[in-house]
């Protein structure tokens, strides 16, 4: 029997913690509670063992253990350490952040009866009495008297229990230890899908009397033909616009007007498929999907890690190819995992995988609360979802039996975790896929240069599909130089001419568009004429945003006339006079998209305009509202920031628009152009889905810039070549690991002398393979109130990298640097 357990706990220490184990053995991969520094602390235990430790601090016993197998396979928890690894983060808080039920709510356990549990019971006490001996005769009793309420086999909540035989939690919780009883958690009663309410107009004959709230929600469901999803119902312009309070509709449902059912959620589409539009696997193969999704079929039934990189063109049919090759996996008794950007589990891809795959579809999103993520968690484990779809975190799913990864616009920067530990899903995905042995195939119309550098090295197999499904063109792309357009009009205007024919045309046609304006709020900048100034948030070293009142039933941003930090969210009135100087001369600069949606609507007083950025879309729900919208054609102009971009297939949307997508290319960071090129190529690759050909007109002051000069031309090859050779030169990723350290303090001195003093430790040091830039005032020095200095490290040799951050890491700790000082960010997306 082992004496010790090695426990990982979630605090930001580098190591494992040691316990007595105290009675049961726990598993490798079970979680525990224990004593830490005056707390209890759940976690996870990753190694057994009778050697003592010898640093002389006391060894506290591990106070409960929650399972009696497993949590985590050994995959899971190889996958773990090697993210505390490779990340350099404290392995407690890798787990926690791959366990779902490190918050699972512990008063929804069940207990049932095990089989050692009824022999107890019925083979009577002489068995049992010498264990139970130590016992009090109540406590006996009531043993028994609980695997007697049990013996029917249904499992019952431990509050059942207690009323049935006044046995409280300790005591069940012993008898499971002896296997008496087994425990279970409450979660897998519950529907696959979320349960939503419908409120339901109820026929009568009554004419009751109803004040005016009352009949407008009588009205409001009436139109909608007696059935409404409550939330929709809630949301409706007119009950927003008369301000009915929540509480008129719950006085229906008493007075037995309005019934409310639940029902599985479901996903609405608006008009799409009245119109014909077809679901992806609903279409047969062309030719170079089939040849894409051959050479993923060969690997499959191979077996084996092969990782894929599917480079295929906006509307190439990417999603049918993942499709195909998740059924050829489930033929096989395979389960798949499909990982796709934070905006990317939108409605109509959840309507896809329910259409094609139905009750095997498990979603995981960021918007499931605790206990709807541990009942996914659960159904995964127990193999009842076989098809696992997921934003980032997904890619740590229980999955029985996986055999096939898919991640879906795998260059998309929400698959990096922006917080401890500071993971890259993507890269993840293909480290499981490795340990798991299975193929894996990264999708995307512009892969980042990682994967594009693993494809020429023959490490990912290159799937090409360079053409748009039934022979649709990409669309015609057109430059218009801001510069040139401010000489020829003499006034400096957010949309160009071009750009103002284009939309007027397609809206005549009857067709839609698209306008790109990556900034939310009104204007980015707020200026004094006087001192020159730009007011800053009081947290952070950045200027704040315009954001104009919100009026109208639309947005929910009801929120009133402000200044905005979009980085920690701190808000302001707007003030008459400079802070600084007092002068009243304020001026307003850079137009968000909310200002983009004024001027057009000045512009287009026609036009049914829609706004799309995180001030009107904040849930899933916002999204599919939005979505919905546009399928049916109620929108046919959407302004919006780089939300509008992402992976959305709707038809009828024929020109596109780019405004201010450029000022990205002076930002200090190495992957402006490659941030820059993607999103031109993927907002571009929104025109023209349908039967019409699309248009891109892009408005820029760089046109000369060979980021945007690719971009217009579709030419992917032509970028990557270009912008690897820079990345070569100036030793930047892909050719090169980089790793950025921050060190981090409320008080200014104290960062800046932590970064003063790892900065002569390199020195001193000596680092061969290795350069350091650094250190230096971070390009955002203070960020919610912290004040920042980093490092950029670049590496020939990832083992090189790797070595450093633990001996800097033990260079500081002897410094008394604390760890929550220096924020290592490896492989950092961004420097800022
Ligand atoms: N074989 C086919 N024939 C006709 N239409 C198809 C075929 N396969 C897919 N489609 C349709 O083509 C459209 C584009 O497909 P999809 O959304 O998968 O493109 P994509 O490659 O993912 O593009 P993006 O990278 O822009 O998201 C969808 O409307 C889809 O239903
Ligand atoms: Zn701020």
């Amino acid at each position: 029997m082992s004496l010790f357990a090695d426990v990982a706990l979630p605090v930001p220490l580098d190591k494992p913690f040691t316990y007595a184990v105290n009675g049961v053995v726990p598993v490798v991969g079970a979680r525990v509670i224990v004593p830490f520094s005056g707390q209890r602390l759940m976690g996870v235990v990753v190694r057994l063992h009778n050697i003592a430790p010898t640093d002389g601090f006391e060894i506290k016993p591990i106070q409960q253990v929650l399972d009696s197998e497993a949590l985590l396979d050994r995959y899971l928890l190889k996958l773990a350490e090697w993210i505390a690894q490779y990340y350099v983060a404290p392995l407690g808080e890798v787990l926690r952040g791959m366990l779902p039920l490190m918050a699972e709510v512990k008063r929804d356990l069940l207990y049932r009866i095990t089989d050692h549990g009824r022999k107890v019971l019925y083979e009577g006490a002489e068995k049992g009495s010498s264990r139970r001996s130590k016992l009090s005769p109540e406590d006996q009793n009531r043993e028994y008297a609980i695997l007697n309420y049990l013996d029917s086999g249904e499992p019952a909540k431990p509050s059942a229990i207690r009323s049935a035989t006044q046995a409280g939690k300790a005591l069940l919780d012993a008898m499971a230890r002896k296997k008496w009883l087994l425990r279970e958690a409450v979660a897998d009663t519950r529907d696959a899908r979320r349960l939503e309410k419908i409120a339901v107009l109820v026929e009568d004959t009554r004419m009751p009397k109803l004040n005016e709230n009352q009949q407008l929600i009588l009205a409001e469901l009436a139109a909608a033909g007696g059935r409404m999803r409550v939330r929709d119902l809630r949301n409706s312009g007119t009950l927003l616009e008369n301000k009915v309070p929540e509480s008129t509709l719950a006085t229906l449902v008493k007075r037995n007007l309005v019934r409310i059912d639940e029902e599985p959620e479901t996903f609405y589409l608006g008009g799409v498929h009245a119109e014909g539009k077809k679901h992806a696997h609903e279409h047969a193969l062309n030719e170079t999907q089939t040849e894409a999704y051959a050479a993923i079929a060969i690997a499959l039934d191979k077996g084996g890690f092969q990782p894929h990189l599917l480079y295929g063109v906006t509307g190439s049919g990417k999603t049918a190819v993942y499709f195909a090759a998740m059924k050829r996996a489930l033929e096989a008794g395979k389960s798949s995992l499909l990982l796709v950007p934070e905006i990317g589990l939108t409605p109509a891809m959840a309507a896809q995988m329910f259409a094609a795959f139905g009750d095997d579809v498990a979603l995981l999103h960021s918007q499931l609360t605790p206990d709807e993520r541990a009942e996914q968690w659960h159904r995964i484990r127990r193999g009842d979802a076989r098809i696992v779809v997921g934003t980032r975190s997904a890619v740590f799913a229980p999955v029985a039996n996986l055999g096939l990864i898919v991640i879906d616009e795998e260059h998309d920067s929400s698959y990096k975790q922006e917080e401890t530990p500071r993971y890259h899903g993507r890269d993840t995905a293909v480290m499981r896929a490795k340990l798991l042995d299975i193929p894996i195939v990264l999708g995307s119309a512009t892969p980042s240069l990682e994967s594009w550098a693993n494809a020429q090295k023959g490490r990912y197999a290159l799937i090409t599909m360079a053409e748009r499904v039934s022979n649709r063109p990409l669309p015609a792309v057109e430059l218009i130089d801001m510069r040139e357009e401010f000489r020829n009009t003499g006034t400096d205007q957010i949309f160009s001419r071009q750009l103002i024919l284009e939309t007027q045309a397609a809206l005549d046609r009857g067709e839609q568009a698209m306008i790109l304006l990556n900034r939310r709020g009104y204007s980015y900048v707020v200026m004094c004429r006087a001192c020159g100034d730009k007011i800053q948030c009081e947290n952070c070293a950045i200027s704040m945003t315009f954001h104009k009142p919100v009026l109208g039933a639309d947005a929910h941003a009801h929120a009133g006339e402000r200044l905005e930090c979009h980085y920690c969210g701190f808000r302001r009135n707007v003030p008459k006079r400079c802070p600084k100087c007092e002068s009243e001369h304020l001026y307003y600069l850079g137009a968000g998209s909310q200002q983009g949606e004024e001027r057009l609507q000045e512009i287009f007083p026609g036009a049914r305009i829609g706004r799309m950025d995180r001030d009107t879309v904040r849930t899933r729900v916002d999204m599919e509202r939005m979505l919905s919208r546009l399928h049916s054609g109620e929108i046919n102009l959407l302004v919006g920031t780089q939300m509008i971009a992402k992976g959305h297939d709707i038809h009828g949307v024929t020109v596109v628009g780019v405004v201010g997508c450029d000022h990205a290319l002076g930002l200090p960071d190495f992957r402006a152009a490659e941030r820059v090129f993607q999103l031109l190529t993927q907002v571009s690759g929104r025109a023209g889905r349908g039967d019409a050909p699309g248009r891109v007109v892009v408005q820029t002051y760089h046109p000369d810039h060979y980021a945007i000069r690719f971009a217009a031309r579709h030419d992917y090859l032509g970028f990557v070549a270009k912008e690897m050779q820079y990345r070569r030169w100036m030793h930047y990723p892909p050719n090169t690991v980089l790793t950025n350290i921050v060190l981090q303090s409320q008080k200014l001195e104290e960062a800046s002398a932590w970064a003063a003093n790892i900065g002569k430790w390199f020195v001193s040091r000596g680092t061969p393979g290795l350069r350091v830039l650094g250190p230096a005032a971070a390009p955002i020095v203070r960020l919610k109130r912290i004040y920042r200095f980093h490092f950029v490290l670049k590496a020939e040799k990832r083992q090189t990298l790797n070595s450093i951050l633990y001996a800097m890491l033990a260079h500081a700790d002897a410094q008394g640097i604390p760890r929550r000082g220096i924020l290592i960010d490896v492989d950092a997306l961004h420097l800022m």
